[in-house]
């Protein structure tokens, strides 16, 4: 048996223990995790440094940091994040209980890319430990130094039965593929996104497909333009250009540069420290650019204007929108499917489970259903169905008027004892 295949095994036996569902075993996992980001800061920056010359403060400030503060908040949040979600009620689940239940999903595979190997690999497995799952974690070979201090140093901090690291290249990745998984979440390019998606079809697994692109950015004449520039170059260059939603390409009416549309540089993602300028005649010319070709990941608008579409889009700044927890992180269509940070990671990785409790009396209520079907049982059928009633607001109301009828009784009641009291002094 491969290498691999023993490690999703495994998993998947702990996963069948149940030992991953109550939130206080996630919680301990996710501290212990904050605990490894703290104590190891030295591994994780000299490996860095010498997967991707990453410097010792940028490590903390574009990987880690990140990593502490979704961690936080996970541990911060679960319980509200796992707990029952009632829904909205309609008139025939009145008496019903009907919530969505968020459960665990199984084992997860989490394939990730080199250029931020911290950041891309374990924030998915925040998410993934938080919703209860099992995780196999494969980091990207070309980051190697960073993926042996996972492999070495990850299973003295987590569950190591939980949460197996495993290494290798491609070929270690496509043994990967061929096993069994209840989700797979991989963060890299979008020609093999479609190969992962492709193994992940045989399965009937559901992905989250985490690409990159070429996330144009638009200035407009309006803007102040050194601000503009200090902050596209600052998103552009951060990591040499190789950040998955660096500003690709400009486009600004008043700089006048000689890129083609159809030059090579502007058919594939850059991924390096070159930024092409396209003069464009407005707003309306450059979201008609922007429009006809792949949904980008991000989209930067130095502006007001933004009728395209992309994965996130930020207005006046570059990159940053990363690091909101609030917001999901995701692409569309060609820049990926699914999103994650904070809650949404959380969801990404649960199974949003319906739930509808009923009781076995009120029988009554559904003879509607029950065949002989008449004319009568369909006119019902269409009333419940059709009728719109805000049941939330119709109980808010009931309370009120509940309210009204209970001050109404304890005024009566005092005008009576105040009525006696003067007809007793009266008397006197
Ligand atoms: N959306 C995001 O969050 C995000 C983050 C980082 C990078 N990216 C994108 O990722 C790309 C850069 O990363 P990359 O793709 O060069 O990373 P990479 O070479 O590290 O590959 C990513 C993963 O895919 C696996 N892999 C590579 N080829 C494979 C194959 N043929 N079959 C199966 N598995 C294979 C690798 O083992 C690795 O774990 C850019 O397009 C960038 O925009 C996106
Ligand atoms: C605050 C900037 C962090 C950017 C991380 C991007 C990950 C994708 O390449």
């Amino acid at each position: 048996m491969s290498r691999e295949r023993q490690a999703v095994e495994r998993a998947r036996k702990a996963f069948l223990t149940g030992r991953s569902k109550p939130l206080d075993y996630r919680i301990g996992q996710l501290k212990s995790l904050q605990r490894f980001v703290v104590e190891r800061q030295k591994d994780i920056s000299d490996a860095l440094k010498k997967d991707l010359n990453k410097s010792k403060l940028g490590t903390p400030l574009y990987e880690t940091l990140g990593l502490e503060g979704e961690i936080l908040l996970a541990v911060n949040k679960l319980a509200e994040w796992a707990a029952p979600r009632p829904v909205e009620k309609n008139l025939l689940t009145l008496s019903d209980q009907v919530f969505i239940q968020p459960e665990p999903l199984g084992v997860v595979l989490i394939i990730g890319a080199w250029n931020y190997p911290w950041a891309v690999t374990i924030q998915p497995l925040i998410g993934a430990i938080a919703a209860g799952n099992a995780a196999v974690v494969k980091p990207s070979e070309v980051s190697a130094h960073t993926s042996k201090v996972m492999e070495e140093l990850l299973p003295l901090y987590l569950d190591k039965e939980m949460y197996p690291v495993v290494t290798g290249g491609v070929p270690e990745t496509q043994e990967l593929l061929k096993q069994r998984f209840d989700h797979i979440f991989y963060t890299g390019n979008s020609t093999v996104g479609k190969l992962v998606m492709e193994a992940a079809s045989r399965h009937l697994t559901p992905v989250t497909l985490e690409l990159g692109g070429k996330s144009p950015c638009y200035i407009d004449k309006d803007c102040d333009i050194t601000i503009a520039c200090r902050r596209i170059t600052w998103g552009k260059y951060t990591n040499c250009g190789q950040t998955c939603i660096a500003p690709d390409y400009i486009l600004s009416p008043t700089v006048l540069r000689d890129v083609k549309p159809d030059a090579k540089v502007m058919q594939e993602e850059i991924f390096g420290p070159l930024l092409p300028i396209i003069t464009v005649s407005g707003v309306d010319d450059a979201i008609r650019f922007i429009n006809e070709r792949e949904k980008p990941l991000a989209l930067y608008v130095f502006s007001q204007d933004n009728k395209t579409s992309s994965g996130g889009v930020l207005a006046n700044d570059c990159l940053v929108h990363f690091s909101v927890s609030a917001l999901p992180f995701g692409g569309v269509g060609n820049s990926g499917m699914g999103s994650y940070h904070g809650k949404f990671g959380f969801d990404q990785l649960s199974h949003l489970r319906g739930c509808l409790i009923k009781k076995l009396g009120m029988e009554g209520v559904n003879q509607m259903r029950y065949p002989p079907h008449t004319a009568k049982k369909l006119d019902w059928a269409r009333f419940f169905i059709l009728k719109q009633v805000d049941v939330a607001r119709v109980g808010r109301m009931a309370m009120l008027a509940l309210l009204a009828v209970i001050a109404a009784v304890v005024l009566q009641v005092r005008i009576k004892k105040n009525n006696r009291a003067l007809h007793a002094n009266c008397v006197q």
